[in-house]
């Protein structure tokens, strides 16, 4: 499958023809999309190569151990902690903890307010009774944004049917300490969509497919869950995909920085949609225009985290401390490991904007801002004994951190992204329509997109039902274990 030269034949002799009866498929990118895809089809006996540009797999889970114990820098929970998630028979057959930190009927900017705790910028504790109060406020308020899309046939912000909802329901309006309390429910909620409410589109904010269950903490990282799906496939670390070539469609043709080829029957790519924005990797043919189009017009969002371990615990034992402001921008809140996994460690969590505007600062001076936050909440703060800072938005295997929808998105950019172009497969969680952002999303869109792909190769070869096609639902991890969750 490996050339080491040019396909033009400049050094045909270096070329390693693989003689290989089995179909070849490329997977590009070792996040849980492409490794999903690539387990499948290793499973279905084809031979695969999966090019991973970075020196690590995972793409946007990294379980980072250097503090002694996991902390996700990037995914954490596992959104829908239930059966029904396609995730579920694999996190069950590893024996994986989960630390559930919301309800069953959480919606997405509460999917880890189980047990919180609010503060001024004084250091104050905000009354828990206003909490609540505004908590109830928020939620009228976005329920009375359903009348303005109703009004609108032209999609708006979520932020300008926001003010048009407290513009005609002085009620819902909020003043000093309850306005910066709204404000922060607003962060929340921009977290989850990793974008500024001015940028999600009122039509779709609420159309995503939430699984029942709650959300849980993956206690152990969700490394162990990449790991298993990762073995026995031939992995080829810091190989960065520059060029895919499917001209003619016969065989497919990627390049790698340095020049090395790779060549196969068939490529599935699973890089991240900010990858394919910033034309990173260069097609031929070119892409077409229902492609490059559906590529613009989905959101790519950002969000950091600033992992922080001590050498002692000075925080309550609440899962969320949070500071309130006059804007959504400067509240912030951090995640207490502590309490779901018994490690002294605070993650604080910063999205859209104010995501990006930190990865302009050095990692020591994120860590500063962070602590500064801190001391703000808690004056006898210690200094921290290591900490750990990510830069999803301006790492360039990334580019932001996950998709969603902007305002006035075309309906049917889920299934341009999707389609296949020939003998080249697009998976990847910005493809997934329904859970996209997602680890389970990303996850279902790479063994969706093995199966176009082993369905394509097998037809060809006619005879579609000589290799065996495995996935995870009807394979070893059948075991009827529950999954384990707990609460402390
Ligand atoms: C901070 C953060 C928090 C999140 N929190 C959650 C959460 O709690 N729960 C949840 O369900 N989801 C969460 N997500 C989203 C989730 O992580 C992603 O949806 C999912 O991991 C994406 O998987 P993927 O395989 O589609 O893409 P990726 O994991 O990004 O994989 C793509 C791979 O392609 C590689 N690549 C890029 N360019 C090239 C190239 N040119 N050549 C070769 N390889 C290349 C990348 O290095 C990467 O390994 C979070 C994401 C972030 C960043």
């Amino acid at each position: 499958m490996e050339f080491n030269g040019s396909i033009s034949g400049t050094f045909a002799s270096c070329l390693e023809i693989n003689q290989s009866s089995k179909p070849r498929v490329i997977v590009i990118g070792s996040g849980i999309s492409g490794i999903s895809a690539a387990h499948v089809l290793n499973n279905a006996d084809f031979e695969v190569v999966l090019l991973e540009s970075r020196d690590r797999i995972g793409g946007r889970i990294h379980t980072d151990y250097s503090f002694g114990c996991p902390v996700d820098m990037g995914a954490s929970w596992l959104h829908g902690v239930c059966n029904e998630n396609p995730l579920a028979p694999l996190i069950r057959h590893l024996g994986l903890a989960l630390y559930r930190t919301s309800g069953d009927n959480s919606v997405l900017y509460d999917h880890d307010l189980e047990s919180y705790m609010l503060f001024d910028k004084e250091g104050n504790q905000v009354p828990q009774q206003m909490v609540i109060e505004v908590g109830e406020a928020f939620k009228r308020i976005l329920k009375k944004t359903e009348e303005v899309r109703n009004e609108n046939q032209n999609d708006l912000s979520v932020l300008q049917a926001i003010s048009v909802v407290l513009e005609r329901h002085p009620d819902l309006r909020q003043e000093g300490l309850a306005y910066e309390v709204l404000q922060w429910y607003i962060c929340r909620m921009e977290a989850w969509f990793a974008a500024d409410l001015d940028m999600i589109s009122l039509k779709n904010w609420d159309e995503e497919n939430v699984l029942t269950g709650g959300h849980g903490l993956m206690v152990e990282g969700y490394y162990p869950v990449l790991n298993a799906l990762a073995k026995d496939i031939d992995i080829r670390l810091n190989h960065r995909v520059t060029r895919i070539s499917n001209e003619g469609s016969k065989e497919v043709v990627v390049t790698v920085e340095g020049g090395r080829q790779f060549v196969a029957d068939a490529a599935i790519v699973t890089v991240p949609i900010g990858v394919l924005k910033a034309k990173l990797i260069e097609f031929e043919p070119e892409l077409p225009e229902w492609k490059t189009s559906a590529i613009t017009d989905l959101g790519m969002g950002n969000e950091n985290k600033i992992a922080l371990r001590f050498d002692n615990v000075f925080w309550p034992n609440v899962e969320l401390l949070g500071t309130v402001a006059p804007t959504s921008y400067s509240c912030g809140y951090f995640l207490n490991l502590h309490k779901a996994t018994g490690h002294p460690v605070l993650v604080y969590m910063a999205a859209g904007r104010f995501a990006y505007d930190l990865e302009n600062l050095s990692e020591e001076a994120a860590a500063d801002y962070a602590m500064e936050q801190l001391k703000k909440m808690f004056p006898q703060a210690t200094q921290p004994v290591q900490y750990l800072v990510s830069r999803w938005g301006t790492d360039p295997n990334s580019l932001g951190c996950y998709s969603y929808d902007v305002v006035g998105k075309p309906s049917d950019i889920y299934d341009r992204l999707r389609a296949p172009l020939g003998n080249l497969f697009f998976g990847g969680e910005a493809v997934s329509m329904e859970n996209q952002g997602s680890v389970h999303g990303a996850y279902s869109s790479g063994v969706a997109a093995a199966e176009k792909c082993r369905n394509l190769l097998m037809e060809k070869r006619g005879f579609l039902d000589k290799f065996r096609l495995l996935s995870f639902s009807d394979a070893i991890f059948e075991a009827a274990f529950p999954l384990q969750i707990s609460r402390m």
